[in-house]
């Protein structure tokens, strides 16, 4: 692990502006740091615009433009062996510097929200501040509650929170200015300020689908303005009592927050967002692409496979029952779910700090479904080597990410996807700041037939 004195060299590494914050709010801060990234990106333009960094292959054009280098994205990268780092911090870097909620130990959004924004670990006056801003605009306009009420509790939670979030865009105060003739340079703060809206009502948004879905009739308590993000969030959920599943909740989201820009959903949002559709139109698209069963819903996915294992082999199995069960996946041509990934080629460290988090835990330890997981993880990567197909036999974060929310009580897996959509707001929402901030273009990649490819090999 690292010590802490390298992860403030590798806070201060990013830049003179770049060190902890002071007390400045999240908005004065960003005015702090934008003209310096304005500046890298003239540079950029003006010395290397014509560098090249990479070639196009036809595998690239017809294999969903893996590998390809296309997009601008500030906030995280992602190491193909190492996984991914938010402003160059690992995820081992941010759980030691990233403020926790009061009587807590584990990161949470607004922390990892400031990171992600600024590139500044922020101080604990200024989460709290964010906190407490984001409480008090967390409130959906009665319409939005209406709307929301209205959907039959069969329509999958996913489908419902993407059109809620759509419907936001009523109060977008970006498209407001857009249409009164904004400056160009004036683009980021009415997107800031629609993204802090949004993300401050996600909780609510959310947790109604789930009292709607699952718990129809039970009132909802209001937000409580001295708690964070997702303290509020299990509270409205029906866990505030859960302080275990509340923390795990924190990490989770916080984890999942962001993942460099090429990932579906993070795309989605980018590419909608570069037309000047604004932030909640945007990220409406982009838990559409999260709500794949090869992307986000993969963990709603796992918790369906590992149950349906359970079910079949039972939960004090062997791992020859295993591999048994894993090759009857494979040959009925199905996908392992929770395994593989587009561009991690090691066990995603997300992975590996929610285990840890079991690990600490001795409830967990004895819960019969995340030993089943663990179990799987151990035979898991050895049957996928022989299977041959997939580049990534390890685990990626929907392996385990649903296994905890199940032992500690939420259950309905068809719910966990929608988690995932109120965590990712936080990096695609990040970018999309930054895409204003930074002028960045219309997103409108070249495309051919095949014709048109032979033509051009030839
Ligand atoms: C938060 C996230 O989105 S993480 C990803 C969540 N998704 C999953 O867990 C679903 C299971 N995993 C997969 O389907 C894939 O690994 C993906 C979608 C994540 C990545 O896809 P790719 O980049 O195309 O993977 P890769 O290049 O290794 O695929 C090569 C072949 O291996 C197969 N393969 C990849 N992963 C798996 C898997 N877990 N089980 C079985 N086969 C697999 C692919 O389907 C592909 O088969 P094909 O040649 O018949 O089309
Ligand atoms: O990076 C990807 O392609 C998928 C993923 O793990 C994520 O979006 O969190």
């Amino acid at each position: 692990m690292l010590s802490r004195t390298r992860i403030l060299g590798s806070v201060s590494r990013l830049g003179a502006s770049h060190r902890f914050a002071s007390t400045k709010s999240l908005k004065e801060t960003l005015q702090e740091v934008i003209p310096g990234k304005q500046a890298q990106l003239k540079k950029l333009k003006a010395e290397h615009a014509q560098t090249v960094v990479g070639d196009v292959k036809v595998e690239n054009i017809i294999g969903g433009m893996r590998g390809i280098k296309a997009m601008l994205w500030e906030a995280s990268v992602l190491d193909p062996n190492e996984g991914i780092r938010f402003h160059g911090l690992s995820i081992p870097d941010v759980q030691k510097v990233l403020p926790a909620a009061p009587g807590g130990k584990e990161i949470i959004a607004e922390s990892m929200l400031w990171l992600l924004l600024t590139g500044q670990v922020p101080t604990e006056a200024q989460t709290r501040q964010l906190s407490r801003e984001l409480a008090e605009k967390g409130d959906l306009p009665p319409f939005v509650e209406k709307l929301i009420d209205s959907f039959p509790a069969t329509l999958h939670p996913m489908t419902q929170l993407g059109m809620g979030v759509a419907a936001l865009n009523h109060d977008s105060l970006f498209q407001a200015a857009y249409e009164k003739g904004m400056k160009k340079t004036e683009y980021w703060t009415y997107m800031l300020d629609d993204c802090i809206n949004l993300i401050a009502r996600l909780p609510a948004l959310a947790a109604r689908i789930y009292r709607n879905v699952y718990n129809p009739g039970t009132p909802l308590p209001a937000l409580n303005k001295d708690l964070d993000l997702v303290g509020n969030y299990s509270t409205l959920l029906g866990f505030g009592d859960n302080h275990s599943l509340t923390e795990y909740l924190r990490l989770y989201i916080a984890l999942h927050g962001d993942h460099e820009g090429g990932n579906a959903s993070a795309h989605t949002a980018h590419l909608v967002g570069s037309t000047l559709s604004d932030p909640y139109l945007a990220y409406s698209s982009a838990l559409f692409a999260l709500a794949g069963p090869l992307h986000g819903l993969a963990n709603q996915e796992v918790l369906r496979w590992q149950l349906a294992m359970q079910a079949e082999i039972g939960s004090d199995v062997s791992h020859e029952q295993i591999k048994e069960y894993l090759w009857r996946t494979l040959k009925s041509g199905q996908v392992v779910p929770g395994y593989g990934h587009g561009v991690l080629r090691n066990p995603d460290p997300r992975f590996t700090a929610l285990q840890e988090f079991c690990d600490a835990r001795p409830e967990l330890q004895e819960s019969s479904i995340i030993q089943l997981v663990k179990k799987t993880y151990e035979v898991a990567p050895g049957v996928l080597k022989e299977h041959g197909k997939t580049k990534n036999p390890y685990p990626n974060v929907d392996a385990t990410s649903g296994c905890v929310l199940y032992h500690y009580g939420l259950k309905e897996f068809k719910y966990y996807t929608v988690i995932f959509g109120v965590s990712r707001a936080l990096g695609a929402l990040t970018q999309l700041v930054w895409s204003r901030a930074l002028g960045l273009p219309i997103e409108r990649p070249k495309s051919l037939s095949m014709d048109a490819l032979e033509k051009l090999i030839k």
